[in-house]
């Protein structure tokens, strides 16, 4: 599931609780997303912080889902959209782990506070699949395509310190990064939305040069990755 908490100061804080890893079921992608709703449909709310539950931020896609359905009903690429769309700060605030759909949920946030033991990471590459909920779109838009496709291709995990380097995420702290995150927010919802808007959209612009935000990747990624992934394919096989 997903816990909705309306803080003090004009905040909301939507936490995902799934043990032990805080995995994104089709329960808790349904409790992201009407989270997301309340926060963005209530005035009172100016800025959104998104945390895990019990020190750890999420490990990715539910994989004992995996196993039950081919098909779901909910799709996590519309939540990040849903998260960009929207005129309030979201802020990620990255305890242990942000792995495969984890971290693609904090990319599509606006800014992103780990602690310095946390990881991320997209292990998508060892299941054969992509990280197809925006993650190929908005790696490559903050760190460039290099290094993006150097993380996606290889599935391994970085530490904070690199991804801080990278520019995956925005602050590293020793201290409880949801503590941070909500003194972060609180701060940054003192500011008009209309600043607020106006730079998102001009962050926006520069970055279009990396192709379009949103949408799938490009049938020759697809088919690229597919070749490096499925055994057999690769070596003409
Ligand atoms: C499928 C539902 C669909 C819902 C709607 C859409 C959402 C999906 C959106 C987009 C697609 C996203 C795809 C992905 O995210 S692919 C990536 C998936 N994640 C992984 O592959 C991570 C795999 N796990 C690990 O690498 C490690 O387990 C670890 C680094 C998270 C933790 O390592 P370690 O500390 O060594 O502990 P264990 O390996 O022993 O694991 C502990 C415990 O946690 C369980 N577990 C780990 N990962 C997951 C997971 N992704 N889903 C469910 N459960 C997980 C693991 O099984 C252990 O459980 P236990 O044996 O019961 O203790």
């Amino acid at each position: 599931m997903a816990e909705f908490t309306r803080l003090q100061n004009c905040l909301a804080l939507i936490r995902l609780r799934n043990p032990p890893v805080n995995a994104i079921s089709t329960t808790v992608a349904r409790g992201i997303k009407e989270s997301l709703q309340k926060a963005i449909t209530d005035d009172t709310v100016k800025a959104i912080v998104i945390c895990g539950a019990d020190g750890i931020f999420c490990a990715g896609a539910d994989i004992r889902e995996f196993k039950v359905h081919k098909t779901f009903d909910i799709q996590l690429g519309d939540i990040v959209d849903e998260i960009q769309r929207n005129k309030k700060p979201v802020v990620a605030a990255i305890q242990k782990l942000a792995l495969g759909g984890g971290l693609e949920l904090a990319l599509g946030c606006h800014y992103r506070i780990a602690h310095a033991e946390a990881q991320v990471g997209f292990p998508e590459v060892t299941l054969g699949i992509l990280p197809g909920a925006r993650g190929t779109q908005l790696l490559p838009r903050l760190v460039g395509v290099p290094a993006a496709l150097d993380l996606i291709i290889s599935g391994r995990h970085i530490s904070a310190n690199e991804a801080l380097k990278l520019g995956i995420i925005d602050k590293i702290v020793n201290s409880d990064p949801i503590e941070e995150s909500i003194k972060f927010a609180q701060r940054i919802s003192g500011q008009s939305s209309q600043e607020l808007q106006m730079t998102s959209d001009m962050v926006a612009d520069k970055s279009s040069a990396l192709g379009p935000p949103k949408g799938y990747t490009s049938k020759a990624t697809i088919e690229f990755f597919f070749y490096l992934t499925v055994p057999g394919l690769c070596c003409g096989m």
